[in-house]
Protein backbone atom coordinates (compact mmCIF):
# COMPACT_ATOMS: atom_id res chain seq x y z
CA UNK A 1 0.00 0.00 0.00
CA UNK A 2 1.12 3.40 -0.46
CA UNK A 3 -0.74 6.51 0.78
CA UNK A 4 -1.33 9.80 -1.00
CA UNK A 5 -1.70 12.85 1.23
CA UNK A 6 -4.26 15.21 -0.31
CA UNK A 7 -3.23 18.50 0.60
CA UNK A 8 -6.09 21.78 1.03
CA UNK A 9 -3.81 24.52 0.74
CA UNK A 10 -1.42 23.04 -2.60
CA UNK A 11 -3.32 23.80 -5.99
CA UNK A 12 -1.09 22.30 -8.14
CA UNK A 13 -1.16 18.35 -9.67
CA UNK A 14 1.73 17.40 -9.29
CA UNK A 15 1.97 18.74 -5.37
CA UNK A 16 -0.68 16.53 -4.76
CA UNK A 17 1.36 13.35 -4.26
CA UNK A 18 3.45 15.56 -1.77
CA UNK A 19 3.26 14.34 2.26
CA UNK A 20 3.11 18.07 3.76
CA UNK A 21 2.61 18.95 7.48
CA UNK A 22 -0.09 21.16 7.11
CA UNK A 23 -3.22 20.26 8.07
CA UNK A 24 -4.69 17.37 5.43
CA UNK A 25 -8.58 17.16 5.26
CA UNK A 26 -8.55 14.76 3.00
CA UNK A 27 -6.28 11.48 3.35
CA UNK A 28 -6.52 9.44 0.33
CA UNK A 29 -5.13 5.83 0.18
CA UNK A 30 -4.52 3.70 -2.52
CA UNK A 31 -3.45 -0.57 -2.62
CA UNK A 32 -1.23 -0.39 -5.48
CA UNK A 33 -2.64 -4.01 -6.32
CA UNK A 34 -6.15 -3.41 -6.60
CA UNK A 35 -6.62 0.16 -7.19
CA UNK A 36 -9.12 0.25 -4.22
CA UNK A 37 -8.73 4.14 -2.58
CA UNK A 38 -10.13 4.61 0.83
CA UNK A 39 -11.19 8.23 1.30
CA UNK A 40 -10.79 9.40 4.53
CA UNK A 41 -12.24 12.48 6.16
CA UNK A 42 -9.74 14.39 8.16
CA UNK A 43 -11.02 17.56 9.69
CA UNK A 44 -11.09 17.21 13.38
CA UNK A 45 -13.46 17.08 15.93
CA UNK A 46 -16.16 16.20 13.71
CA UNK A 47 -15.87 16.35 9.75
CA UNK A 48 -18.10 19.23 9.86
CA UNK A 49 -18.30 20.01 5.92
CA UNK A 50 -17.45 23.74 5.87
CA UNK A 51 -16.07 24.86 1.88
CA UNK A 52 -12.54 23.75 2.50
CA UNK A 53 -13.34 20.04 2.81
CA UNK A 54 -15.68 19.92 0.59
CA UNK A 55 -13.52 21.50 -1.71
CA UNK A 56 -10.94 19.06 -0.53
CA UNK A 57 -13.54 15.93 -1.42
CA UNK A 58 -14.20 17.26 -4.72
CA UNK A 59 -10.91 17.88 -5.83
CA UNK A 60 -10.07 14.12 -4.78
CA UNK A 61 -13.13 13.20 -6.54
CA UNK A 62 -12.19 14.95 -9.73
CA UNK A 63 -8.57 13.30 -9.54
CA UNK A 64 -9.97 9.36 -8.86
CA UNK A 65 -12.34 9.40 -11.44
CA UNK A 66 -9.46 10.98 -14.27
CA UNK A 67 -7.19 8.16 -12.87
CA UNK A 68 -10.08 5.43 -13.98
CA UNK A 69 -10.57 4.68 -9.96
CA UNK A 70 -12.12 1.19 -9.77
CA UNK A 71 -13.32 1.54 -5.92
CA UNK A 72 -13.71 3.68 -3.48
CA UNK A 73 -14.42 3.60 0.17
CA UNK A 74 -15.94 6.96 2.20
CA UNK A 75 -14.40 7.02 6.01
CA UNK A 76 -13.55 9.39 8.37
CA UNK A 77 -10.53 9.75 10.91
CA UNK A 78 -12.74 10.41 13.70
CA UNK A 79 -13.28 8.24 16.34
CA UNK A 80 -16.84 9.53 17.07
CA UNK A 81 -18.00 10.70 14.00
CA UNK A 82 -18.48 10.29 10.34
CA UNK A 83 -19.23 13.76 9.50
CA UNK A 84 -21.48 16.65 11.42
CA UNK A 85 -23.16 17.32 8.49
CA UNK A 86 -22.49 21.10 7.17
CA UNK A 87 -20.20 23.42 9.09
CA UNK A 88 -23.10 25.52 11.10
CA UNK A 89 -20.20 28.19 10.91
CA UNK A 90 -20.24 28.70 7.39
CA UNK A 91 -24.65 29.62 7.53
CA UNK A 92 -24.16 31.34 10.62
CA UNK A 93 -24.04 34.78 9.90
CA UNK A 94 -22.14 34.36 6.66
CA UNK A 95 -22.04 37.28 3.64
CA UNK A 96 -23.79 36.62 0.58
CA UNK A 97 -20.36 36.00 -1.36
CA UNK A 98 -19.26 33.18 1.05
CA UNK A 99 -22.74 31.51 1.41
CA UNK A 100 -23.43 31.57 -2.32
CA UNK A 101 -19.54 30.21 -2.66
CA UNK A 102 -20.40 27.44 0.09
CA UNK A 103 -23.54 25.89 -1.38
CA UNK A 104 -21.98 26.14 -4.92
CA UNK A 105 -19.38 23.45 -3.58
CA UNK A 106 -21.76 21.58 -1.77
CA UNK A 107 -23.83 20.98 -5.27
CA UNK A 108 -19.94 19.85 -6.88
CA UNK A 109 -19.35 17.75 -4.59
CA UNK A 110 -22.46 15.99 -4.35
CA UNK A 111 -22.67 16.29 -7.94
CA UNK A 112 -19.41 14.04 -8.42
CA UNK A 113 -20.54 11.33 -5.86
CA UNK A 114 -23.61 11.09 -6.39
CA UNK A 115 -22.50 10.26 -10.11
CA UNK A 116 -19.67 8.23 -10.01
CA UNK A 117 -19.05 5.51 -12.55
CA UNK A 118 -17.06 3.83 -9.92
CA UNK A 119 -18.56 1.60 -7.06
CA UNK A 120 -18.76 3.77 -3.79
CA UNK A 121 -19.21 2.42 0.04
CA UNK A 122 -19.96 4.03 2.77
CA UNK A 123 -17.75 3.12 5.87
CA UNK A 124 -20.18 4.70 8.56
CA UNK A 125 -17.63 4.35 11.83
CA UNK A 126 -19.36 7.22 13.55
CA UNK A 127 -22.79 9.29 13.94
CA UNK A 128 -24.07 11.01 10.76
CA UNK A 129 -26.60 13.81 11.38
CA UNK A 130 -28.20 15.83 8.20
CA UNK A 131 -24.81 16.57 6.01
CA UNK A 132 -23.40 13.49 6.84
CA UNK A 133 -25.75 11.05 6.09
CA UNK A 134 -26.29 13.15 2.52
CA UNK A 135 -22.98 11.86 2.06
CA UNK A 136 -23.16 8.31 3.21
CA UNK A 137 -26.30 8.09 0.95
CA UNK A 138 -24.27 9.17 -1.92
CA UNK A 139 -22.78 6.08 -1.83
CA UNK A 140 -24.08 2.78 -3.02
CA UNK A 141 -23.76 1.04 -0.03
CA UNK A 142 -23.68 1.77 3.33
CA UNK A 143 -22.11 -0.54 6.51
CA UNK A 144 -22.38 1.43 9.85
CA UNK A 145 -20.77 0.68 13.38
CA UNK A 146 -23.26 -0.29 16.04
CA UNK A 147 -24.77 2.37 18.33
CA UNK A 148 -24.03 5.70 16.83
CA UNK A 149 -26.96 7.69 15.14
CA UNK A 150 -27.59 8.85 11.16
CA UNK A 151 -30.51 10.89 9.90
CA UNK A 152 -31.50 13.85 7.94
CA UNK A 153 -32.36 16.08 11.51
CA UNK A 154 -32.48 18.94 9.46
CA UNK A 155 -36.60 19.94 10.96
CA UNK A 156 -35.23 19.60 14.75
CA UNK A 157 -32.89 22.48 13.92
CA UNK A 158 -35.73 24.81 12.82
CA UNK A 159 -34.14 24.54 8.90
CA UNK A 160 -35.71 22.26 5.94
CA UNK A 161 -33.39 19.58 4.07
CA UNK A 162 -33.61 20.73 0.52
CA UNK A 163 -35.04 18.89 -2.26
CA UNK A 164 -31.94 16.73 -3.16
CA UNK A 165 -31.26 15.85 0.25
CA UNK A 166 -34.95 14.75 1.07
CA UNK A 167 -34.77 12.74 -2.31
CA UNK A 168 -31.43 10.60 -1.83
CA UNK A 169 -33.23 9.05 1.23
CA UNK A 170 -36.47 8.72 -0.35
CA UNK A 171 -34.70 6.65 -3.20
CA UNK A 172 -33.22 4.24 -0.74
CA UNK A 173 -35.67 3.78 2.25
CA UNK A 174 -38.41 4.47 -0.11
CA UNK A 175 -41.24 7.32 0.05
CA UNK A 176 -43.76 6.67 3.71
CA UNK A 177 -40.91 6.21 5.84
CA UNK A 178 -38.98 9.18 4.45
CA UNK A 179 -41.64 11.22 4.39
CA UNK A 180 -42.51 10.15 8.43
CA UNK A 181 -38.28 10.79 8.77
CA UNK A 182 -38.10 13.97 7.03
CA UNK A 183 -41.11 15.65 8.49
CA UNK A 184 -39.61 14.44 12.13
CA UNK A 185 -36.02 15.32 11.48
CA UNK A 186 -35.49 11.68 12.65
CA UNK A 187 -32.27 10.52 13.72
CA UNK A 188 -31.73 6.68 13.28
CA UNK A 189 -29.48 4.45 15.96
CA UNK A 190 -27.17 2.09 13.54
CA UNK A 191 -29.76 -0.45 14.78
CA UNK A 192 -32.75 0.91 13.59
CA UNK A 193 -31.17 1.99 10.31
CA UNK A 194 -30.45 -1.22 9.60
CA UNK A 195 -34.09 -2.25 10.01
CA UNK A 196 -35.60 0.65 7.31
CA UNK A 197 -33.04 -0.10 5.29
CA UNK A 198 -31.13 3.18 5.23
CA UNK A 199 -28.14 1.05 5.96
CA UNK A 200 -27.21 -2.39 4.33
CA UNK A 201 -25.11 -3.85 6.83
CA UNK A 202 -24.02 -3.27 10.59
CA UNK A 203 -20.31 -4.09 11.32
CA UNK A 204 -18.56 -5.11 14.77
CA UNK A 205 -15.90 -2.52 14.87
CA UNK A 206 -13.80 -0.78 12.18
CA UNK A 207 -11.49 -3.81 11.18
CA UNK A 208 -15.02 -5.46 10.49
CA UNK A 209 -16.16 -2.41 8.80
CA UNK A 210 -13.56 -1.89 6.35
CA UNK A 211 -13.08 -5.59 5.40
CA UNK A 212 -17.20 -5.65 4.79
CA UNK A 213 -17.01 -2.27 2.83
CA UNK A 214 -14.26 -4.11 0.74
CA UNK A 215 -15.50 -7.48 0.05
CA UNK A 216 -18.89 -5.58 -1.46
CA UNK A 217 -16.23 -3.56 -3.69
CA UNK A 218 -15.23 -7.47 -4.86
CA UNK A 219 -17.85 -8.15 -6.01
CA UNK A 220 -19.18 -4.92 -7.67
CA UNK A 221 -15.37 -5.02 -9.48
CA UNK A 222 -16.13 -8.14 -10.49
CA UNK A 223 -18.96 -6.80 -12.77
CA UNK A 224 -18.32 -5.82 -16.13
CA UNK A 225 -17.39 -1.42 -15.68
CA UNK A 226 -19.67 -0.12 -18.38
CA UNK A 227 -22.57 -1.61 -17.95
CA UNK A 228 -22.36 -1.37 -14.08
CA UNK A 229 -21.90 2.11 -14.44
CA UNK A 230 -24.67 2.82 -16.62
CA UNK A 231 -27.03 0.87 -14.78
CA UNK A 232 -25.89 3.20 -11.61
CA UNK A 233 -26.40 6.44 -13.20
CA UNK A 234 -29.45 5.69 -14.83
CA UNK A 235 -31.04 4.79 -11.73
CA UNK A 236 -29.34 8.17 -10.16
CA UNK A 237 -30.29 10.77 -13.30
CA UNK A 238 -33.55 11.90 -12.06
CA UNK A 239 -32.11 12.98 -9.11
CA UNK A 240 -28.94 14.53 -10.51
CA UNK A 241 -30.88 16.16 -13.24
CA UNK A 242 -33.30 17.81 -10.73
CA UNK A 243 -30.05 19.37 -9.20
CA UNK A 244 -28.19 19.93 -12.46
CA UNK A 245 -30.81 21.70 -14.32
CA UNK A 246 -32.01 23.76 -10.78
CA UNK A 247 -28.18 24.96 -9.16
CA UNK A 248 -28.98 28.37 -9.34
CA UNK A 249 -32.78 28.02 -8.22
CA UNK A 250 -31.33 25.56 -5.06
CA UNK A 251 -28.61 28.28 -4.47
CA UNK A 252 -31.49 31.18 -4.42
CA UNK A 253 -33.58 28.89 -2.20
CA UNK A 254 -30.60 28.24 0.29
CA UNK A 255 -29.66 32.42 0.23
CA UNK A 256 -33.14 32.67 0.63
CA UNK A 257 -33.70 30.46 3.72
CA UNK A 258 -30.25 31.13 5.36
CA UNK A 259 -30.72 34.85 5.91
CA UNK A 260 -33.86 34.36 7.33
CA UNK A 261 -34.29 36.43 11.02
CA UNK A 262 -35.62 32.87 12.89
CA UNK A 263 -32.69 30.64 10.59
CA UNK A 264 -30.33 32.38 12.41
CA UNK A 265 -31.60 32.16 15.40
CA UNK A 266 -32.01 28.54 15.33
CA UNK A 267 -28.41 28.19 14.31
CA UNK A 268 -26.93 30.62 17.08
CA UNK A 269 -29.23 28.44 20.17
CA UNK A 270 -27.74 25.69 18.04
CA UNK A 271 -24.26 26.29 18.26
CA UNK A 272 -24.39 27.42 21.34
CA UNK A 273 -26.06 24.45 22.51
CA UNK A 274 -23.62 21.99 21.18
CA UNK A 275 -20.30 24.33 22.21
CA UNK A 276 -22.18 24.04 26.33
CA UNK A 277 -22.33 20.16 26.16
C1 LIG B 1 -30.07 27.52 6.62
C2 LIG B 1 -30.82 27.21 5.38
C3 LIG B 1 -31.18 25.77 5.30
C4 LIG B 1 -30.41 25.03 4.29
C5 LIG B 1 -30.44 23.57 4.57
C6 LIG B 1 -29.21 23.11 5.19
C7 LIG B 1 -29.18 21.63 5.38
C8 LIG B 1 -28.31 21.36 6.54
C9 LIG B 1 -27.59 20.31 6.66
C10 LIG B 1 -26.69 20.13 7.83
O1 LIG B 1 -25.87 19.27 7.76
S1 LIG B 1 -26.80 21.15 9.22
C11 LIG B 1 -25.72 20.44 10.42
C12 LIG B 1 -26.45 19.41 11.22
N1 LIG B 1 -25.56 18.75 12.13
C13 LIG B 1 -25.90 18.39 13.35
O2 LIG B 1 -27.00 18.59 13.81
C14 LIG B 1 -24.84 17.72 14.18
C15 LIG B 1 -24.40 18.56 15.32
N2 LIG B 1 -23.36 17.89 16.09
C16 LIG B 1 -23.59 16.87 16.94
O3 LIG B 1 -24.70 16.43 17.15
C17 LIG B 1 -22.40 16.29 17.64
O4 LIG B 1 -21.34 17.19 17.52
C18 LIG B 1 -21.96 14.90 17.08
C19 LIG B 1 -21.78 14.92 15.59
C20 LIG B 1 -22.98 13.84 17.50
C21 LIG B 1 -20.58 14.52 17.73
O5 LIG B 1 -20.68 14.57 19.13
P1 LIG B 1 -19.35 14.68 20.01
O6 LIG B 1 -19.79 14.64 21.43
O7 LIG B 1 -18.35 13.69 19.56
O8 LIG B 1 -18.73 16.10 19.64
P2 LIG B 1 -19.21 17.55 20.17
O9 LIG B 1 -18.56 17.81 21.49
O10 LIG B 1 -20.67 17.68 20.09
O11 LIG B 1 -18.60 18.52 19.07
C22 LIG B 1 -17.23 18.79 19.00
C23 LIG B 1 -17.03 20.19 18.45
O12 LIG B 1 -17.53 20.25 17.12
C24 LIG B 1 -18.51 21.30 17.00
N3 LIG B 1 -19.53 20.88 16.02
C25 LIG B 1 -20.29 19.79 16.07
N4 LIG B 1 -21.07 19.72 14.98
C26 LIG B 1 -20.79 20.80 14.21
C27 LIG B 1 -21.28 21.29 12.97
N5 LIG B 1 -22.19 20.63 12.24
N6 LIG B 1 -20.77 22.43 12.49
C28 LIG B 1 -19.82 23.11 13.19
N7 LIG B 1 -19.32 22.71 14.38
C29 LIG B 1 -19.81 21.56 14.89
C30 LIG B 1 -19.08 21.43 18.41
O13 LIG B 1 -19.66 22.69 18.57
C31 LIG B 1 -17.84 21.24 19.25
O14 LIG B 1 -17.11 22.46 19.18
P3 LIG B 1 -16.20 22.95 20.41
O15 LIG B 1 -17.08 23.00 21.61
O16 LIG B 1 -15.11 21.91 20.53
O17 LIG B 1 -15.70 24.29 19.98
Amino acid sequence: MFVLRQCLTLGTKSSIRNFSATTNLVNLTINEDTGVAIMELNKPPVNSLNYELLEAMHRTLVKLENEKCPGMILTSSSRSTFSAGLDLLEMYKPTVDKARRFWSMLQNTWIKLYSTPYPTVAAINGHSPAGGCLLAMSCEHRIMVPDKMIGLNETQLGIVAPQWFQDCMRNIIGERQAEKALIAGRMFTSEEALKIGLVDELATDKEDLMQKAHDFLDEQMGLPPLARSVVKVGFRKDTLSKLINGREADIKMFLDNVFQPKVQESLENYIQMLKKK
